[in-house]
């Protein structure tokens, strides 16, 4: 038992694959009326183009280039009436990746554009009122407020001014060896298997020498995404680079440029399209691609014809179902309420569905010139490119591995190329003498109505190379970048003196310097993003309070402060299609079953008999079933149950704990459950059948989390009828409504502070109110399950944080 099964990703793939439209993109996609997005206050149209655009025009680097304008007849092309891409309803993106227009998006996507407010409603989640004084009493101090050094520190700036937004640790009653943190920034497990790096022999011989720059003297966070306050404290006084290892930092690079050089590549054979006879001529090309177009095409006009079709780019560094860690996981559902959208994310395994486009670029990150592949998907209606590059290869599984400096190079590189990847359709389209002004399914793609979505600090370049790349230089002036916040503890933290890393003007640097009492000097990358970025959301409105605090910010929550204006914050949705108990596949066998509200108590009844047999726990449906599914680290808490376990076990429960992470969480996960072999179970490893069994089977959902930017498993929880039982912190506060037993209202249990005490409280409540007032407990089920946790609300939030962007000078 103590070991997690073979990876579920297989699965989650095949569901992803179950609803993707069979002949990918070739086939038109139906139309649907009435249920469209449409952005009738669109931003004014993009100034006009050159009528055509080559590579070398665009590029950043070429001062002298003007950009490409749009010709009068495209723009009338471009109000023609646009085609619209078939409704998507696909899985789950998750946080990480890059965004790329591909050539197939601008050339035979028809895109048929889905709008999700049309949706059956049941009961609209709120928005909760502000978080005001419902986080505690905790003391100025605020202290270890995520339970490590560097909260600590946070806390201590406080100095009472704010109260600590969540509580301070009790004395510990924690009965294991602290973590060993040597293991966790792991050294890079492939480096025999792959190169870190393909430098062309024309290359200059890289990194240069340690005499260009001065290391400060510390590492500000360990930034591994393991990087719990405990690692930086251990790390903090640690030397930047390690004796023996050379300084890897390139000299400062003058003016700013992607470097791309370009590879032959045979559209036409890639995509299996015949190209019609005349497409050489300016003249011709317009007409000529039009009309090769349509007999791919329901040329029926829809409501999204015209300019104020929106492009979205979705940028992330994990993907599911090709790469999900379960951890700074960003679900991006709402990308299928727009018109267009198209994900980028790292290539770090052989994905079966994804095929190469045959086009090598090369891309300087970190002072080195580096290979890239591009490898294309296109399922249900969405275009997913995958950048493969040797930095980024193999990682599979350990996509966040290495020490800080090979994850920044890889993120560096990540963002070049996805800003690129905007110019990628214009190369392709330039390949087949198109120039990038051809509408496709009636409309220009250009950057006129294109909007990046990057995601946390990985991506945060995204939006400084935007502005630094292009808009500053007169490029893409209509193009926008929302930065989410799904997890500022990790920021992408390192010396000034790596700075040239970046390929930035010097005088950028300025966006990136932070100091703090915590980090002392440094370069944040997360800090220029949220400057540079042109409106920012946070995964709930709880969280985005606490990011204003000392003890929430971490460091950054001056910039936050001062940025308010262009923050939202809003709570992610659920994928219905996946977390679903009418449909669950995981449900379907050992004894599973789908249920519904309707079949609410035998459904559960079954389910949990078969999560007890299946993890050999004795099936009894009198006792409650407690469960827990997360990582294993500061941040969720899972300790604080350990804490309560000797309570817990005199309580008559059954405790089911799922998670992967700190070694000696994961011990403390086996030890409980060699301890209480009768009716705990301790699950060590990342398996999503399981996650799903565990939240149809289980009566109760711990989350005592120390920090909740947004949380999924309660929402999750609440839509299978499992009661939640949660620190009232982030997102948590904002979704789980206490249990109100005078007025019969609420979703389930909080506690204003993670300390095991008040655990063992708030679930002496719950398990009250399982074992005697029944008719309570269906009310809070009930309400649980009609919620409306979809997607389809955070789409129009989103929606509007875009349009506000758009409108944004
Ligand atoms: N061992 C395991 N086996 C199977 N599944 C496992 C697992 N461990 C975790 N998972 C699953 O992975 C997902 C993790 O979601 P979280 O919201 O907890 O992620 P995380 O905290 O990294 O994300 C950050 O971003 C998200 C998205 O914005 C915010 O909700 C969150 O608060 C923020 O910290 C959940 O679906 C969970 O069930």
């Amino acid at each position: 038992m103590s070991s997690a099964p073979a990876s579920s990703a297989s699965s989650a793939f095949i569901l992803a694959l179950s609803s993707a439209t069979p002949g990918g993109r070739w086939r038109a996609p139906p139309f649907r009326t009435g249920a469209n997005l449409n952005f009738p206050f669109w931003a004014p149209p993009p100034p006009r183009r050159a009528p055509r655009v080559v590579r070398a025009e665009v590029g950043p680097g070429d001062q002298d280039a003007a950009p490409p304008e749009r010709r009068a007849d495209a723009d009338a092309i471009s109000r023609q009436p646009r085609a619209r891409r078939k409704a998507v309803s696909w899985s789950t993106v998750h946080a990480g990746g890059l965004p790329v227009p591909s050539i197939l998006d601008h050339c035979c996507l028809f895109s048929e554009n889905r709008r999700v407010l049309d949706r059956v409603q049941v009961s609209k989640r709120r928005d909760p009122v502000q978080p005001v004084g419902r986080y505690g009493s905790g003391s100025g101090t605020g202290s270890a407020a995520r339970g490590g050094a560097a909260s600590v520190q946070n806390g201590a700036l406080a100095g009472g001014e704010i109260k600590s937004i969540v509580a301070a640790p009790p004395a510990s009653i924690v009965k294991f060896p602290a973590p060993v943190y040597a293991t966790v920034i792991l050294p890079t497990e492939d480096d025999d298997v792959a190169p870190s790096t393909v430098v062309p022999d024309s290359s200059p011989s890289l990194p240069p020498s340690e005499e260009d720059f001065v290391a400060p003297a510390y590492v500000p966070y360990p930034d591994t995404d393991d990087g719990d306050a405990e690692l930086f404290a251990e790390k903090k006084g640690a030397q930047i680079y390690e004796e023996g290892v050379p300084n890897p930092i390139a000299p400062p690079t003058p003016p700013p440029s992607p470097e791309v050089q370009e590879a032959e590549w045979d559209f036409k054979k890639y995509i299996g399209f015949d190209e019609p006879a005349e497409t050489e001529s300016d003249a011709g090309v317009d007409a000529d691609a039009a009309g090769s177009f349509e007999h791919y095409e329901n040329n029926d006009p829809g409501p999204l014809a015209g300019e104020n079709v929106m492009n979205v780019i979705v940028v992330a560094a994990e993907c599911s179902p090709w790469c999900k860690t379960g951890k700074n996981i960003t679900v991006c559902g709402f990308f299928w309420s727009c018109c267009s959208f198209q994900v980028v994310v790292p290539r770090y395994g052989d994905y079966a569905e994804a095929f190469d486009m045959g086009i090598r670029k090369y891309y300087k990150a970190a002072g080195q010139d580096l290979e890239v592949n591009y490898f294309h998907a296109f399922i249900d209606g969405v275009d997913f490119v995958f950048i493969d590059a040797p930095l980024f290869r193999h990682r599979q599984g350990d996509i966040y591995g290495g020490n800080r400096q090979e994850i920044m190079k890889r993120m560096i590189l990540f963002c070049k190329v996805a800003v690129e990847n905007t110019g990628l359709s214009v190369v392709f389209l330039h390949n087949l003498q198109v120039p990038w002004v051809v509408p496709c399914g009636g409309v220009c793609y250009g950057d006129g109505n294109l909007v990046f979505i990057a995601n946390d600090w990985h991506t945060a370049l995204l939006p400084v190379y935007l502005k630094a790349y292009y808009r500053d230089n007169g490029m893409m002036q209509y193009t926008r970048s929302v930065l989410v916040i799904h997890n500022i503890a990790h920021q992408g933290r390192g010396p000034v003196a790596e700075f040239p890393y970046m390929d930035l003007p010097e005088h950028y640097l300025q966006h990136f310097e932070l100091y703090d009492p915590v980090g002392g000097e440094h370069a944040n990358i997360f800090a220029a993003g949220l400057k540079m970025a042109d409106r920012v959301v946070t995964v709930s409105r709880g969280y985005l309070w606490e990011l204003k605090t000392v003890e929430g910010g971490w460091g950054l929550h001056d910039i936050i402060r001062s940025n308010d204006w262009k923050i939202n914050g809003i709570v992610n949705g659920i994928d219905h299609q996946e977390w679903n108990p009418e449909v669950d596949v995981h449900l379907r066998s050992d004894g599973y079953t789908n249920y519904s509200l309707r079949t609410l108590d035998e459904g559960k009844r079954q389910c949990k008999a078969a999560l007890q047999r299946e993890l050999g726990l004795e099936v009894r449906d009198d006792v409650p079933l407690l469960g827990f599914i997360g990582r294993l680290d500061g941040q969720k808490g899972v300790d604080i149950i350990g804490d309560a376990m000797p309570w817990l076990a005199g309580q008559g429960v059954q405790v089911v704990m799922l998670g992967a992470g700190r070694p000696d969480l994961e011990q403390m996960l086996q030890h409980f459950e060699r301890m209480h072999h009768d009716k705990v179970r301790g699950w060590v490893g990342f398996s999503v059948p399981m996650a799903h069994r565990i939240t149809a089977g289980a009566d109760v959902l711990l989350m005592p989390s120390r920090f909740e930017p947004c949380g999924l498993n309660q929402l999750y929880a609440m839509a299978y009828g499992t009661v939640p039982v949660v620190h009232a912190v982030g997102g948590l506060r904002d979704t789980v409504a206490p249990f109100d037993p005078f007025g019969d209202e609420g979703l389930g249990w909080t506690f204003d502070r993670a300390e095991p005490n008040k655990l063992i409280e708030a679930l002496g409540h719950c398990l009250d109110t399982y074992r005697k007032y029944p008719e309570s407990w269906k009310g809070i089920q009930t309400r649980g399950m009609s919620q409306d946790l979809s997607w389809d609300h955070a789409a129009e939030l989103y929606e509007e944080v875009l349009v506000k962007a758009k409108y944004q000078w």
